[in-house]
């Protein structure tokens, strides 16, 4: 005897889309899982860098695909729309990303084609990127960011991501508890820069881990980064620094073994977050905004709580007009 899962009251719940993918570079689509629809939300900071792909885990779990740079990688990544990625998300109902990114090595271990979980980030873009919802608008807010990443979602990760890559792919090596050094670019790190990261104790090097990480935070939404490694940079002193070709030679590979991740643990996490004890524990960031914004006077214009509303409208009300 089948039993419609509506019977028990599930069907909203496996209809929700509650998690985010954010596809790096090479990772342009999860064509392994059944894509279902296109969305384009056009959000108060502009439509997404694509259209959002509404697909079907292998249970019927439906989650949503947003490739960073666009189809066809036209933005490079001081354009990214980060604030309409993460505010397109948010609207779709997303409670938790999982954003892939293609990375440097600064650590000999951490050879080309290892999975890396960061857990720090180190800044060093240059200010030109908007990077908080509340930027020009009459309301102030200041996020926690002392630990960057959901840390119990990326734990849960840890082990996850770890197993897949033991039982599906021949010895693909995972290194957590690194941290990550995100540059503007969109040119590479000269020799010195890459020294002098590595004895800022950064291991690998990105650059589009922000301002995404950030605006996740703001909007209350669990974010983990899974990074695939490229290349060396351009540290090691008897190599030749990275090139953008270098790069795309090993960025195939990695895409094919992320799509592996993705359809592997996305079922697993949308269960969790869907009952009371995985959200208190994975989706850490819900209410965290309480706090961070500065109390509500009459100088915060109501065209600016509105706007604010469409990515935090647990504090931002249509009754506050
Ligand atoms: C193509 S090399 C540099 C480019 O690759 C990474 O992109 P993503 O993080 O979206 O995978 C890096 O951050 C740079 O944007
Ligand atoms: N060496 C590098 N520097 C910055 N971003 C990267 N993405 C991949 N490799 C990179």
């Amino acid at each position: 005897m089948s039993i419609s899962l509506a019977a028990f009251g599930q069907k909203d719940q496996k209809d929700k889309v509650l998690i985010g993918v954010i596809g790096g570079s090479g990772l342009y689509h999860l064509n392994n899982l059944k894509e279902l629809k296109e969305v384009n939300p056009e959000t108060p900071w502009g439509r997404p860098s694509s259209p959002i792909k509404i697909c079907a885990l292998p249970s019927g779990t439906q989650i949503a695909f947003l490739t960073r740079h666009g189809q066809g990688h036209t933005i490079p990544p001081s354009s990214v729309p980060f604030r309409a990625n993460i505010a397109a998300l948010k609207s779709l109902g997303v409670k938790a990303i999982i954003a892939f990114s293609a990375v440097g090595s600064l650590r000999e271990e951490i050879a080309p084609g290892s999975f890396v979980l960061p857990n720090q980030i180190i800044d060093r873009t240059k200010g030109i990127r908007p990077s908080s919802f509340f930027e020009g608008t009459s309301v102030v807010a200041h996020a926690s960011f002392g630990d960057p990443f959901s840390n119990k979602l990326v734990k849960w990760l840890e082990e996850r991501v770890g197993k897949v890559l033991a039982e599906k792919t021949e010895g693909i090596q995972l290194f957590t508890e690194k941290c990550i050094l995100c540059m503007e670019g969109p040119q590479f790190s000269t020799r010195a820069e890459s020294l002098m990261y590595r004895q800022w104790g950064a291991d690998i090097i990105n650059m589009s881990v922000l301002p995404e990480a950030k605006l996740a935070r703001e909007a209350e939404i669990s974010y983990g980064l899974i990074c695939t490694s490229t290349d060396y940079d351009a540290w090691r002193p008897h190599s030749d620094t990275v090139t953008a070709a270098e790069v795309i030679k090993t960025l195939h590979g990695n895409a094919e073994t992320s799509r592996v991740v993705a359809a592997t643990i996305l079922d697993d996490l949308h269960a969790a977050i869907s009952t009371d004890a995985g959200k208190a524990l994975l989706l850490e960031e819900v209410g965290s905004m309480q706090y961070s914004i500065m109390p509500r006077s009459h100088k915060q214009k109501g065209e600016d709580r509105k706007k604010l509303g469409y990515v935090l409208p647990e504090y931002f009300t249509e009754e506050d007009e």
